[in-house]
């Protein structure tokens, strides 16, 4: 690893040399947190999102993984979706159907996908009453600071403009406090119709991972992570701020490239 260190509130930082090196500690990263969630609670809770990330995580079909990760424990969610059908190339499911969850043996029931059949706003709400039902069995923990589902762990992507799961900036779903699950219909980019973990369900978790890799999240990153000033602009990356949870970065030296080193606690 190029780089591993803590940037003050920002949580940890995990610069790799190369996307090989990246996708290993990402693999070692979630089965080490799938072990210790199994051991604790008897279950992993994880939320996935959509993009690159899928990609990144492939080392989890591979040897060793594949057969030591306790895949029968985990349930499985999405902390955003595109509001399209589940065969649809568009679709987060979709995505990560065809390249993880059809290579490891989850559970199918363990698969909690949203209800494509209906509209982005029904669908939002589904998924909220599904996720209340499992809070209540306590497959997905309850935070001890306010009634939010804790995950054990939400893997996020970062678009160059700084969104997070479908959390874009300056949009009006980046203030809901209510809501577990929200919706949006005018998404920046496509397709327009998405629904969302909030902010404060995303802050909730025991752990979030933020997989970013190349130059063109590098921005990006930099106005995540660092000590920009007073003119940094809020974009919603900057917002993830898990209360007792965990963050950690996994960044690619381009994708780092633009973060000051002497701002990097090594
Ligand atoms: O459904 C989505 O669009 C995603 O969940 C979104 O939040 C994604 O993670 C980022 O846009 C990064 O995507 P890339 O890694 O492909 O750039």
């Amino acid at each position: 690893m190029a780089l591993s260190g803590g940037h003050k509130n920002r949580g940890e930082l995990r610069i790799h040399e190369s996307l090989e090196e990246l996708r290993t500690d990402l693999a070692d990263y979630v089965a080490e947190l799938s072990e210790a969630s199994v051991k604790e609670r008897g279950v992993f809770a994880v939320a996935l999102s959509g993009g690159s990330l899928i990609g990144l995580l492939g080392k989890l079909c591979e040897a060793p993984y594949n057969k030591t990760v306790d895949w029968s424990k985990w349930y499985i969610f999405w902390a955003d979706e595109r509001v399209v059908a589940k065969n649809h190339v568009d679709s987060n499911y979709k995505l990560a159907k065809d390249g993880l969850l059809s290579k490891v043996p989850v559970v199918p029931s363990h698969v909690h996908s949203i209800n494509d059949s209906v509209s982005a706003e029904e669908a939002a709400d589904d998924y909220e009453f599904v996720i209340r039902q499992l809070v209540r069995t306590r497959v997905i923990s309850v935070s001890e600071i306010n009634d939010c589902p804790k995950f054990d762990l939400i893997l996020l992507g970062l678009g160059p403009d700084g969104h997070v799961a479908s959390l874009f900036p300056n949009h009006s779903a980046l203030n809901e406090r209510e809501e577990w699950v929200t919706f949006i219909t005018d998404s920046p980019k496509p397709p327009p119709e998405r629904i969302t973990f909030t902010l404060p369900v995303i802050n909730s978790a025991s752990n979030v991972a933020v997989v970013v890799t190349g130059e063109s999240k590098a921005e990006s990153v930099y106005f995540a992570i660092d000590d920009v000033g007073p003119d940094c602009p809020l974009i919603p990356a900057r917002m993830v701020e898990p209360a007792t949870g965990k963050l950690v970065w996994f960044l690619d030296k381009l994708a780092a490239s633009k973060l000051e080193e002497s701002n990097l606690n090594k």
